[in-house]
């Protein structure tokens, strides 16, 4: 059996990995969401958990540092996914990306006039593709959070964020008028990885597999 290092972030992704984990036969020694520590080791000696930024796991399993990792959509979609396979969906962390606006505010009339929107997001690149497949003009001001603050005092005049219950726009004055796509996280391998490690991969990749919700 070859050495694993699986990238994880904290929170939602590592809390809805850990029935595929166990599926897989593996458990953590250690709580990630409790401890402080980066390296996490697991009943598997040959398997390894890495605790990292949401964002960075894509990265991590691209130059190899990760053999594995579980990344939502969102992430991928802005990372590219060079070197990456993404070979599951695995229907946890679902949520849709979608455009929103103030309750106050005529995306609908704005649209129909052509007019020049402001719109500030995380996901550049997936609100970029999405106007543009419209023929919509934006100007996309980057944000690394708290999107919904932004039409709010006035930075933009639309976000383009995550949503899931819908209750973070609703505090905030806000309604969707767009969905752009359904999220959802995914099981991700580096290339040569799946290659070169492959006789410890294919297991754990139909452990996974099996372990998928079914019916969603
Ligand atoms: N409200 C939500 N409901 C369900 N899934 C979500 C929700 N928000 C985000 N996600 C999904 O979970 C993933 C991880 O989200 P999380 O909040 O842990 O990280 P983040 O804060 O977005 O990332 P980073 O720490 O790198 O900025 C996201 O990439 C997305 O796919
Ligand atoms: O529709 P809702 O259920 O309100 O979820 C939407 C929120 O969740 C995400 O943020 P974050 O990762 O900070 O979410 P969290 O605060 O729910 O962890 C997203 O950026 C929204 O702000």
């Amino acid at each position: 059996m070859s050495d694993i290092t699986i990238a994880l972030s904290k929170g939602r992704i590592y809390e809805d990995t850990v029935p595929f984990l166990k599926a897989a036969g593996i458990v953590a020694q250690d709580d990630p969401d409790a401890s402080r520590k980066l390296i996490i080791a697991t009943n598997q000696p040959q398997v390894r958990l890495i605790m990292v930024r949401a964002t960075d796991v894509p990265t991590y399993v691209q130059y190899g540092a990760a053999d594995l990792g579980v990344a939502g959509k969102d992430v991928l979609l802005e990372h590219g996914g060079a070197g990456l396979y993404q070979p599951l969906d695995l229907k946890i962390a679902r949520c849709r990306m979608m455009v929103a606006v103030r309750n106050d505010f005529d995306y609908a009339a704005t649209v129909f006039q052509g007019a020049r929107l402001r719109v500030a997001t995380k996901y550049v690149k997936t609100a970029r593709d999405h106007f543009a497949a419209k023929g919509m003009h934006v100007d996309l001001i980057k944000l690394y959070g708290s999107m919904e603050l932004a039409p709010l005092v006035g930075l933009a005049d639309a976000i383009v964020d995550l949503v899931s219950t819908g209750s973070t726009l609703k505090a905030n004055q806000l309604q969707a008028v767009e969905e752009i796509m359904p999220i959802s996280a995914r099981l991700i391998v580096n290339q040569a990885a799946l290659k070169l490690k492959n006789n410890t991969i294919q297991p754990l990749l139909e452990a996974f597999s099996a372990a998928i919700p079914a019916n969603l």
